[in-house]
């Protein structure tokens, strides 16, 4: 506090005021419904909203690094899946999950944050993007799906939305929300994805095999990315879909060369299993050289993380827990935070400063290359070696230059290190002015920093010497290319290029070359017609790494240079007219379908729009959709026995050759009938027949939002936990014997972990002490557990007298082998959550439980849980002495004395219930 003794008054006043206004402050900081601060995480502005949620810049204030945060509501299911599969994932194309936060509604994730934004607003910032690029990139996406489906998950909305670009231009696979696990030959029956981007057996509501549906959403991407269009895309949702399960997409051979075309009709593959491995189609020649140095990433990546992890062995990491260690931080806490993917503060602080050290290592790279020592080394290279030297990097411009187009640097160095193979022409792509300049300007940068070699007074310097001669018969080669192909480097062209479509952003060449089109990017290869003179143009430039990789190793045969020449002829046809790509932005969402019904979004083309679809185009079309919603839905078993089979049979997508387009229509009445039948008999029947009459739905297009999400629990449920695939790899394929717990709907989960943490610490002391509950410790040693405030536990009482009945959360594995493990008998048990992330079944019992239990003499274990049926409560088992099995159930009715009572229910033994309170 001010002292105001001794001050005068004047001083007083000042000194009140100030105090005043900071009071005030700090009151309108409370009372303030802006949220500013979320965590260790400062809040600096909303960047995107998703389906479930906003998604905001934020500066994590201990390391001053941008993040991005994404919240969800917490009774999300798909927050859950998102969260539980993404912090699993440990691979430079995928964004890092840093932290998860859960608050009293929200759940929040701090990710790596991807300036770039998504891959469709880059495509349609630059309407077509070049093959190399479109290879790039696509390899890199390959790769992640790759590195995915090794960790045994399957993604299940593969999209350009869902695939952002980091700063550097590098693709980042994210959004995790319909990801799921599964083995090689686990069947997935759960609808969801994207329309346009399903694979024709998820139209037909087949049973699928999940990794091949990703196989051809990544047909889908590339044919997109190298086109500007969707293969399969229509007015309506119904033709759309038709086209998906008859048609072959238009592969216009002006656009697509002959390897990508080869490449696309195999992802795009009508029959799964003729579908292309992901390595086959890292393979492929038209990914190369960037598909072999993905896949080798990757399988390094894979093999060194299931040898233990690559966790605090680096260098970097060793020096860095040092530091913290020494800074009195408890190092051992964030070893174990990051060894078992906590996601909490200290994997968010570890993950960041690592993040950090990181990006301060690779800054000092581009400073050395400045140095007389790197130039040195360049210049030699250039000056001793031969033309069979030519990639090994002194062709190339200085390294603070080609630093973003060093592939050769992503096969250097290790694969921890998110490195960019991407052309300098995409860096902090976007906006085409932005993107520019810097180009640009480095450009100008290596032209400057060249004129100061050649004239510098020291050039008599026998070194300068050749430095000045290197440059200068680089220089002479530039103004060859300038005069023999049309400008001066590929970034001059790239830019005019990108001039050309935003006028005045862009400084025009000076040259007499006409401005060319986006298209022409890489023009310079149309017209080197021979080897040599492809390795005299070789300037390090991106456009040119391709070629000049193959030169490196050799592979330049005359096929070579005529695909390359074949292949750039077809992407630099300046009769190629651009086109706007035909693109829409496709939302992620429960299920479209049942969106159609039941938010009228995306609507406007269901149920009355199907009806009025007709393939002759006569129908006037409905309204263009912003952002169609991904969608997931269930097939549950019933569908299989229910005459509306979706076995694929009866499926209206499955149309005949000799079936008319009128048959859609036909089908699309049954649609709407089903639809509309189903809604009403939604309204009023409860979730169960919701879920069967889902099942119908699911290729008739309607069901409410609701009842979609929570069907889509059903699959998570024969999902065994993606932890270690090495032991997945043992486990029996029936994924019916999965333990990854089923997730509740009807309230949020967090609610009910909030419960758990407190009164699982509270029963484990009186566990202990009583010694009545026979729960193996060494079974509960990987379950984390949490300080419970005295608040939560105060809350657990009050919330316990409110609704008289126990606060559950159980303990699965220590109850194994008494009997008390099994699943409730329909199979649709509930488990809560812990804190901390990991999944935990833990043992629950109230205080009022446990009293009537010890009033049971005979008691030998407990354990608590609850259907997810309609209307169930919580339940308690326990096993007599005997060994019997009996449950307890909570009774919610006063009894004489105005309490709670609770039913030992003898089902199990035919006992008639006694009343034990
Ligand atoms: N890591 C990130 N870095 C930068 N921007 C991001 C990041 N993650 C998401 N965004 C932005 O936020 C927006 C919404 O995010 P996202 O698509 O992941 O949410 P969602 O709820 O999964 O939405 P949808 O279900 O529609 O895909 C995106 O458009 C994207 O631009």
């Amino acid at each position: 506090m001010v002292n105001l003794t001794g001050s005068s008054k004047v001083e007083q006043n000042n000194i009140k005021s100030i105090i005043g206004s900071s009071y005030n402050r700090l009151y309108s900081q409370f009372t303030s419904d802006e949220l500013t601060e979320v965590g260790n995480y400062k809040i600096l502005k909303q960047i995107g909203e998703g389906s479930f949620g906003k998604v905001y810049l934020a500066l994590h204030r201990p390391t001053h690094r941008k993040v991005c945060l994404k919240t969800s509501d917490k009774n999300d299911p798909n927050i859950v899946r998102e969260v539980f599969y993404h912090r699993q994932f440990d691979f430079p194309f995928i964004t890092k999950l840093y932290e998860v936060i859960v608050t009293e509604t929200k759940v929040w994730m701090a990710l790596e944050y991807c300036p770039g934004k998504e891959l469709y607003d880059h495509l349609l910032s630059l309407h077509r993007i070049s093959l190399l690029e479109c290879g790039e990139l696509f390899a890199q996406i390959s790769g992640a799906v790759y590195y995915a489906h090794s960790m045994h998950c399957v993604h299940r909305d593969l999209k350009l939305e869902n695939i952002l670009l980091d700063k550097n231009g590098n693709a980042k696979l994210t959004d995790f929300g319909f990801t799921r696990e599964c083995m090689t030959k686990t069947t997935l029956e759960t609808v969801c994805g994207t329309t346009v981007y399903m694979a024709p057996e998820l139209i037909e509501r087949k049973t699928y095999d999940g990794f091949k549906i990703d196989i051809w959403s990544l047909g889908v991407i590339l044919y997109t990315l190298i086109t500007g269009s969707l293969p399969f895309d229509d007015d309506g949702e119904v033709k759309t879909k038709w086209k998906i399960v008859n048609e072959e997409p238009n592969y216009d051979s002006k656009l697509i060369p002959d390897d990508a075309k080869d490449l696309i009709s195999r992802l795009l593959a009508k029959n799964p299993k003729e579908r292309p491995s992901l390595p086959q189609v890292l393979h492929h020649q038209f990914l190369q050289p960037y598909g072999s140095v993905v896949l080798d990433q990757t399988e390094k990546t894979l093999s060194r993380q299931r040898s233990g992890g690559t966790h605090f062995k680096s260098k970097l990491e060793r020096r860095l827990l040092k530091r913290l260690k020494q800074s009195g931080l408890d190092t051992l806490a964030i070893k174990q935070s990051i060894l078992k993917r906590k996601c909490d503060s200290l994997s968010g602080l570890w993950l960041l400063l690592l993040a950090q050290e990181k990006k301060q290592e690779t800054c000092k790279y581009p400073k050395r290359s400045k140095s007389v020592l790197s130039v040195k080394k360049v210049i030699d290279n250039a000056t001793h070696n031969d033309d069979s030297n030519i990639d090994s990097g002194m062709l190339k411009p200085p390294l603070e230059l080609s630093r973003a187009t060093s592939l050769s640097k992503m096969l250097n160095k290790g694969s921890d290190i998110v490195t960019s193979m991407t052309p300098v022409s995409r860096k902090k792509s976007k906006d085409s002015t932005k993107i520019l300049r810097p180009t640009l300007s480095k450009a100008s940068t290596q032209r400057a920093y060249t004129q100061s070699m050649v004239n510098s007074p020291r050039k008599s310097n026998n070194f300068l010497q050749k430095v000045s001669s290197f440059f200068k018969s680089k220089k002479n080669l530039n103004n060859n290319m300038n005069n023999n192909i049309y400008s001066g480097t590929r970034e001059g062209s790239v830019a005019s290029t990108k001039g050309a479509s935003i006028p005045g952003s862009f400084p025009k060449k000076k040259s007499n070359s006409p401005q060319k089109s986006r298209t022409d990017v890489g023009a310079d290869f149309i017209k080197i017609n021979s080897k040599e003179s492809l390795k005299n143009n070789l300037v390090g430039t991106a456009a040119l790494q391709k070629a000049t990789i193959l030169l490196d190793n050799n592979e330049v045969s005359e096929k070579a240079m005529e695909s390359t020449n074949t292949t750039t002829g077809l992407l630099l046809n300046e009769n190629i007219r651009i086109e706007e790509p035909r693109l829409k932005r496709f939302k992620s969402s429960i299920s479209s379908d049942i969106s159609q019904t039941s938010t009228g979004n995306y609507d406007s083309e269901s149920v009355e729009n199907s009806r009025s679809v007709s393939l002759d185009g006569k129908v006037s079309p409905p309204p263009i959709r912003t952002r169609p919603l991904s969608e997931i839905s269930q097939i549950s078993n019933d569908t299989y026995t229910s005459e509306y089979s979706t076995d694929g049979n009866n499926s209206s997508f499955k149309i005949s050759d000799t079936i008319k387009p009128s048959y859609i229509r036909k089908g699309s009445e049954n649609t709407s009938q089903y639809s509309a039948s189903s809604e009403k008999m939604t309204n009023g029947y409860g979730r169960k027949f919701v879920r069967r009459d889902l099942s119908i739905i699911s290729t008739a297009s309607s069901a409410s939002e609701r009842s979609s999400r929570t069907d889509s629990f059903y699959d998570i449920t024969t999902a065994s936990p993606a932890i270690n695939a090495e032991n997945r790899g043992s486990r029996s394929n029936n994924s019916k014997e999965s333990v990854l717990p089923r997730f509740g709907t009807q309230r949020p989960w967090t609610g009910k972990r909030a419960y758990a943490t407190s009164r699982h610490g509270k029963t484990a002391r009186r566990s202990s002490k009583r010694g009545q509950f026979k729960i193996q410790s060494s079974n509960t040693d990987s379950i984390i557990q949490e300080v419970s405030s005295s608040e939560e536990e105060d809350h657990n009482a009050l919330d316990k007298k409110r609704t008289g009945l126990p606060t559950p959360v159980l303990q699965n594995k220590g109850l194994a082998g008494n009997g008390l493990d099994e699943h409730d008998e329909d199979g649709d048990d509930e488990y809560a959550i812990h804190t901390d992330g990991e999944f935990s079944v833990k043992p629950q019992f109230s205080d009022e439980l446990i009293d009537k239990q010890n009033s049971l003499s005979n008691v030998k274990a407990v354990a608590t849980k609850r259907s997810l049926s309609e209307g169930s409560n919580w339940s308690s088992k326990y096993l007599d002495s005997d060994g019997n099995r009996q449950r307890i159930s909570p009774m919610v009715e006063k009894n004489g004395e105005g309490s709670v009572g609770y039913v030992a229910d003898s089902s199990v033994d035919g006992e008639e219930p006694k009343l034990l309170l």
